[in-house]
C-alpha cells in the first residue's frame, strides 16, 4: 500500500499483531499483540530477556518475524516509502566515526538519506548539542552520545519515535531532559514508544504502558488504569496520637493495620473514607489520612512474578 492509500486513522499508530520470533531453542516473542497511539508516550516494559529488543527490532525490520506482523501507520517498515521521514529509532548508544564531529556525523546521514543538510543543525539544536556541534565524537560523554543518537533519529522529522532504553547511562539531569523532550514530542502529536527497565522513570514519563514477560503480553493500558487496577497494593497512611483506640476501631471493619517505621499506621482492606468515618465515630483525633497507591515498580513485580525466568 502506498502512503496515500492508508487510512488517516492509521497515521502514526503502531500495531503489533500475533508477533512471534522463534530462535532455535528460544521463543523470544510469543504471539504478542498491542497498539501504540500517536500523541502519547508509551512505555514498553518487561524484565530482562522479556523480548523487548527483539520486538522493537522486528518493528524496524532488523529481525524477520517467525509469524505475525508489526506495522507503523498501517504499513510494515520495509514498505514505508521514506522510512527516515516516518520513523526515527534509537536502538543503542549512538556510535559514530571517532574523529568525526557531531554535526558532520549527522550531515553524512542526511546525505545518505536525501535529507536537506540544514536538518543536521536543526536536529543538534533540538537536543541541545549546538555548543558541541564541532567537537569530535570521541570526546563526547555518554549523555552527549545519547543526545546525538536522538538527533540522528530526528533528522527526517519523523512522526513516530522508537527508543530502546534511552536513559541508559544518563545522569539525573540527562534523564530529566529526556523526559521533557519525549513528552514535548508526544504533545506535538508524535508517537513515542520507549522501552525501559527504569520503572520510577516510566511512571513520570509514560501515558500508556505495555508490559511483557517471557515474550507475552501481560498488561497494556494507560499508566493510571494499570496502577488503579492493582487495588491489593493500595493502603491508607494514618497518624494519630490515639493509635490503640484506632487499631481497635479498625479491627471491627476487618482492616489490617501495621505500624510503619516512622510512627504512622498503614491500613489495608478499607479506603481512606472508611478510616476517617471510624475515627470520627470513636472520637479519635487524626493528624494524617493519606491514601497510597502501589507504584509502577510494585505493580510490575506483581504482574510479572514467576514469568521472568531466564530463557
Ligand atoms: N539472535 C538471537 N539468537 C538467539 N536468542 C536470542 C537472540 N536475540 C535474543 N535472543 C533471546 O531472546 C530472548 C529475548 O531477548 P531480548 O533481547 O529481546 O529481551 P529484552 O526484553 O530486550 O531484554 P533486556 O532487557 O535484557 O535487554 C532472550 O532469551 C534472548 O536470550
Amino acid at each position: 500500500m502506498s502512503d496515500g492509500q492508508r487510512s488517516p486513522a492509521d497515521q502514526g499508530r503502531i500495531v503489533v499483531s500475533g508477533l512471534t520470533k522463534q530462535y532455535r531453542t528460544v521463543r523470544a516473542v510469543d504471539n504478542l499483540s498491542f497498539t501504540v497511539q500517536p500523541g502519547r508516550v508509551t512505555g514498553f516494559l518487561g524484565p530482562n530477556g522479556a523480548g523487548k529488543t527483539t520486538t522493537l527490532r522486528m518493528l524496524l525490520n532488523l529481525v524477520t518475524p517467525t509469524s505475525g506482523t508489526a506495522t507503523i501507520s498501517g504499513a510494515r517498515y520495509a514498505d514505508l516509502a521514506q522510512p527516515l521521514r516516518h520513523v526515527g529509532a534509537v536502538l543503542e548508544a549512538s556510535s559514530a566515526h571517532k574523529g568525526r564531529t557531531g554535526v558532520n556525523h549527522l550531515r553524512v546521514i542526511c546525505a545518505a538519506a536525501g535529507l536537506p543538510m540544514q536538518r543536521a543543525d536543526e536536529a543538534l539544536a533540538m537536543v541541545g548539542l549546538t555548543p558541541a556541534a564541532k567537537r569530535k565524537f570521541k570526546g563526547y560523554s555518554l549523555g552527549m552520545k545519547q543526545r546525538l543518537g536522538i538527533a540522528a533519529a530526528m533528522l527526517g522529522d519523523p512522526r513516530v519515535l522508537v527508543l530502546d532504553e534511552p536513559a541508559n547511562g544518563l545522569d539525573p539531569e540527562g534523564i530529566r531532559w529526556m523526559r521533557g523532550f519525549l513528552k514535548g514530542l508526544a504533545h506535538q502529536g508524535k508517537t513515542v514508544l520507549v522501552s525501559s527497565h527504569l520503572l520510577s522513570e516510566m511512571q513520570l514519563l509514560a501515558d500508556d504502558v505495555v508490559i511483557i514477560a517471557a515474550g507475552r503480553l501481560v498488561r497494556q493500558g494507560p499508566v493510571e488504569e494499570v496502577l488503579g487496577s492493582m487495588t491489593q497494593g493500595a493502603r491508607v497512611r494514618v497518624r494519630t496520637p490515639q493509635s490503640e483506640a484506632l487499631v481497635s476501631a479498625l479491627a471491627e471493619l476487618s482492616a489490617t493495620v501495621e505500624p510503619d517505621e516512622h510512627g504512622a499506621l498503614l491500613v489495608t482492606g478499607v479506603d481512606a473514607a472508611a478510616v476517617g468515618r471510624a475515627a470520627l465515630a470513636a472520637g479519635i483525633e487524626l493528624h494524617e489520612l493519606t491514601p497510597e497507591r502501589p507504584d509502577l515498580e510494585r505493580v510490575f513485580l506483581d504482574l510479572t512474578a514467576g514469568k521472568a525466568d531466564i530463557r
